[in-house]
């Protein structure tokens, strides 16, 4: 009381429009899950042309009632980018049209394993994190695998193409932790002279085909890496932490670390220099040297 006290009440409306974005956040992922769960990008990409409200709401099968609702739903997902406005009626937009199942980049799998209850429920427990007792709550569910592909295939994409260079003359490669293979078969498909092998844990690669230039190897990463001109680690790092000159997996001990620290981190490890490359968002192709 007595901090607030010592505020115009004008000065306290922006901390309040803050307090009030960081409450409702988690109605954005909702809104685009419920679009998802009532078929509306479909609808909106079969009409063929802009959509009105009342002809989704018909579309839908919706009573009357449900109209109002329907409205502020669109226009969140409008505000949030996931549909834009044309001649009075809702339109697709690049955001939306990734979340089609047929689309080769869909990002569905990922948006409907991310925004699962089995995946979200444990955010409820993240304080139980801290004290010790929340490991359990962050254990991955069976689609997390499929996630991962959805996740990873536009982004392999753009590194093939706009960074084709990086692998260029490598003979052999080795994906650490390459989950169902969809990184090295970007890879091995563009670079069909390269072997290229994905090692994950057993019951993630055992029953997957091998294909001409690509097989799967069942092992544990920290019980040994093969030779290889490469070893490509794809959001692996980012689950480990550093504990003294070991490396242990902790999936819900990760950490986020500065230009410097990575230099740092590489340089410690007996590589001799690095580069970064921005090219995929907000994430980077880095390349470490020996
Ligand atoms: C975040 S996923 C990344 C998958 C893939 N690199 C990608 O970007 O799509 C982490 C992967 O590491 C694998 N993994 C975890 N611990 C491992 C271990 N000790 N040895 C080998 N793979 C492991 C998991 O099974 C999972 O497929």
């Amino acid at each position: 009381m007595d901090l607030i006290k010592k505020e115009s009440l004008e000065e306290l409306l922006q901390p309040q429009a803050h307090v009030w974005n960081h409450i409702f956040y988690f109605i954005n992922s909702m809104s685009l899950r419920c679009a998802i769960q009532l078929s509306i990008l479909g609808i909106v990409h079969n009409h063929h042309q802009s959509i009105t409200l009342s002809e989704l709401a018909t579309k839908l099968a919706f009573p009357k009632t449900k109209t109002a609702c329907l409205f502020c739903l669109m226009c969140l997902l409008v505000h949030s980018g996931f549909f834009a406005i044309r001649k009075e009626g809702y339109v697709l937009t690049p955001s939306s049209r990734l979340l089609f199942k047929d689309n080769t980049m869909s990002m569905l799998p990922f948006l409907q394993s991310m925004l699962d209850p089995i995946l979200v429920t444990p955010w409820h427990s993240m304080s139980a994190l801290f004290q010790g007792n929340g490991l359990k709550a962050f254990e991955l569910n069976k689609n997390f695998n499929e996630a991962m592909v959805s996740a990873t295939r536009l982004g392999m994409s753009v590194v093939v193409t706009e960074s084709k260079g990086v692998f260029e003359g490598l003979r052999s490669l080795v994906d650490v932790g390459g989950g169902i293979g969809i990184v090295a078969n970007t890879i091995a498909e563009t670079f069909p002279t390269m072997k290229c092998a994905v090692f994950d844990l057993p019951h993630v690669v055992t029953t997957l085909k091998v294909n001409e230039n690509l097989i799967y190897i069942a092992i544990d990463m920290f019980e040994s890496i093969p030779h290889a001109d490469a070893l490509l680690l794809k959001v692996i790092i980012v689950d480990m932490v550093v504990d003294g000159h070991k490396v242990k997996h902790k999936f819900t001990e990760t950490q986020e670390r500065t230009e410097k620290e990575w230099e740092m981190l590489f340089l410690e490890s007996g590589f001799t220099h690095y580069k970064i490359t921005p090219i995929l968002g907000l994430r980077s192709l880095i390349e470490v040297y020996r």
